[in-house]
């Protein structure tokens, strides 16, 4: 009898979104990606973050095929970027950080004309409810304010109704209001199934968006999980400060409680902090090699 193993050789390939190992890429004399390895499975949302020039960019215009790696190994959706199908490249959805350029058709025009494009389209009319842009929908291109432009990009970018979605920088430009709106539609993306790939700058974005987070510096990835527990965030000592004084513990209770004989009830100006994601990050890309 063949071991019930044998039966199931891709199991690992069916949950696996995005698989890299060892991927480098040089321009010149700078190593842009310089040996990154990178597991998403479907159905996650996965931030990647880091500074400007950390290699975010080319890593994943490697992983849309836009960009050809020097060496490593790479699958996305079980295919190799570098011999793209079309079946492959229509179950990709891709903002890049440029804005589209059809500025003379208005958005329901762009929208639909685009959605001609794919198999199994969404339809185009809850796309623009999606983004927010009912309002605007019969308005040129042109005539869009630079985050009303970024909303048709994102619109764009799930009109194939994509199985994986690449989102660089998508709220940028975008005012609290409409980044918390295009959070919402992140989730509801998310909770359809869609597998997602963001690029951002916004900690507080990733956190609220991404099960796991990978920081990349320098062309590789120096810590990546949960961004809550990232570089032993959850397990970081608490700062207790009150008017009179500062203390870091890892027994801030305690501490709260002796104040709080101490002064005979309200501690004066009481507050307790963790490090946030960004303390963390900071630490992270500032790390020497
Ligand atoms: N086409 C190119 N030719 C030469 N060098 C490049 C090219 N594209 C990127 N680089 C260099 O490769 C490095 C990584 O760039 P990349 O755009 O991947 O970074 P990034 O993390 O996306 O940055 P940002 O946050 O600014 O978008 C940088 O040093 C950049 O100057």
């Amino acid at each position: 009898m063949v071991p019930q193993e044998a039966y199931r050789p891709d199991a690992g390939a069916m949950t696996t979104a995005i698989h890299v190992r060892g991927l480098t890429k040089r321009y010149g004399d700078v190593q842009a990606v310089g040996g990154l390895d990178l597991e998403i499975q479907k159905g996650e949302v996965f931030a990647i973050l880091g500074p400007n020039g950390a290699g975010k960019s080319t890593t994943v215009e490697i992983l849309e095929g836009y960009r050809k790696r020097d060496s490593g190994e790479v699958r996305v959706l079980g295919i190799d970027p570098q011999k793209p199908t079309r079946e492959w490249r229509a179950k990709l959805g891709i903002v890049l950080q440029t804005a589209n350029d059809a500025a003379e058709l208005t958005v329901r025009e762009t929208i639909r004309h685009f959605a001609a494009y794919y198999p199994m389209a969404r339809d185009p009319e809850e796309v623009i409810a999606k983004v927010g842009l009912t309002e605007k929908a019969d308005v040129r291109i042109r005539k869009l304010s630079g985050g009303q432009r970024r909303r048709v990009d994102v619109a764009l970018g799930v009109i194939g109704n994509p199985e994986l979605l690449f989102l660089d920088e998508p709220t940028t430009g975008f005012d609290p209001e409409a980044r918390r709106q295009f959070w919402d539609l992140i989730k509801g993306l998310a909770a359809e199934g869609t597998t997602i790939v963001l690029t951002t700058h916004y900690l507080d974005e990733a956190e609220a968006l991404a099960k796991r987070v990978a920081v990349i510096a320098r062309g590789r990835i120096v810590a990546a999980g949960d961004p809550a527990t990232l570089g032993g965030r959850a397990t970081a000592k608490a700062k207790v400060t009150w008017a009179d004084g500062l203390v870091e513990t890892d027994t801030p209770t305690r501490t709260v409680l002796e104040l709080s004989r101490r002064y005979d009830g309200e501690v004066p100006g009481l507050a307790i902090t963790r490090p946030t994601l960004e303390d963390i990050y900071l630490t992270l890309i500032e790390a020497p090699e």
